[in-house]
């Protein structure tokens, strides 16, 4: 029986011939998976992330293909793939642009320093309170709103066309902000988490022919906002005070403050249940 040593071990360690590892390829790697890892941290915070994931499907379909040798849909994905790439190009131009912006502006050692943002804490009951106390006394006073709830999709690119404000939720902040004849009431707040992040935002306005005829830009640019993310807004008519809610690219209106305190607090069981999901499969895998 042949008896194993430990040099017999090494020499066919030696005798196998590895690349070469130099420091300036260890240095490459990291670079590459770090460019990666920005990458999918922008994409997260913008619609691309709706669309990444839907890449992501028909790269599965694509590879289910592959193997059970598909030819027809194989044909049908080789013939459009080019054409699909310049559709996204054209499609996703403005966001494909303000990230060059941003990548020309960015501090790069914050950069290095913001890691994921999975542990800031969801709106907190505390806050939905403070938004429903805010919005029953703007709508009692017809005090015109738009408040704008971000969720998974980010509204970075929206928040950026208003006045930063980095404040914890307070009714009484949420008041003052949309009080007629002041500099920050015109446009939308966008809040994130537990913080009113920024005022006086621009939003997209929507194009849906089916909206009523009644409804002016106000509501048009909630819906239209909801359409290219999953936010939820909640608006107050200046003209009758009355509340709506909008999201997935529909308006709900004339809702009153139990309708929105119960939506509210299931968006934040969802998404609490969905981090908790995260979590426990973050956990396995560790
Ligand atoms: N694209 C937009 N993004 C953010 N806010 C907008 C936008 N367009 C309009 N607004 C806000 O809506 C206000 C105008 O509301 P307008 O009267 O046209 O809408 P409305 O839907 O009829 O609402 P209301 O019932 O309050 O009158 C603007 O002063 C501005 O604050």
């Amino acid at each position: 029986m042949q008896q194993f040593s430990f040099d017999m071990i090494w020499e066919s360690f030696t005798k196998f011939d590895l690349p070469m590892i130099r420091i300036k390829d260890v240095i490459e790697m990291c670079l590459i998976a770090f460019a990666i890892y920005q990458l999918l941290k922008w994409i997260r915070g913008t619609r691309a992330w709706t669309l990444f994931k839907g890449m992501i499907i028909i790269f599965i379909v694509f590879f289910l293909a592959s193997v059970l040798k598909l030819h027809t849909i194989l044909w049908v994905f080789r013939n459009t793939i080019n054409v699909g790439i310049i559709a996204l190009v054209i499609v996703f131009q403005p966001e494909l642009r303000s990230a060059l912006e941003q990548l020309g502006r960015r501090d790069f050692v914050s950069t290095f320093m913001i890691f994921d943002d999975d542990n800031k804490e969801r709106i907190t009951l505390q806050s939905i309170e403070e938004l429903i106390k805010a919005i029953n006394q703007m709508s009692k006073y017809k005090t015109g709103a738009l408040i704008v709830i971000e969720r998974e999709v980010g509204l970075g690119e929206y928040e950026r066309t208003g006045i930063p404000i980095h404040a914890d939720i307070s009714s009484e902040l949420l008041i003052n902000i949309f009080e007629h004849n002041t500099p920050l009431h015109d446009g939308a707040v966008i809040i994130r988490h537990n913080q009113i992040v920024a005022a006086t935002c621009y939003l997209p306005l929507s194009d849906n022919m089916s909206l009523s005829k009644e409804l002016g830009t106000r509501h048009r640019a909630a819906v239209g906002i909801t359409e290219v993310s999953d936010s939820v807004v909640i608006i107050i008519s200046e003209e009758t005070g009355k509340i709506s809610m909008a999201m997935g690219g529909n308006i709900i209106r004339n809702v009153d403050s139990d309708y929105l305190r119960n939506k509210l607090a299931y968006q934040k069981k969802t998404a609490d249940i969905k981090k908790f999901k995260l979590w426990k499969g973050r956990q396995k895998d560790g």
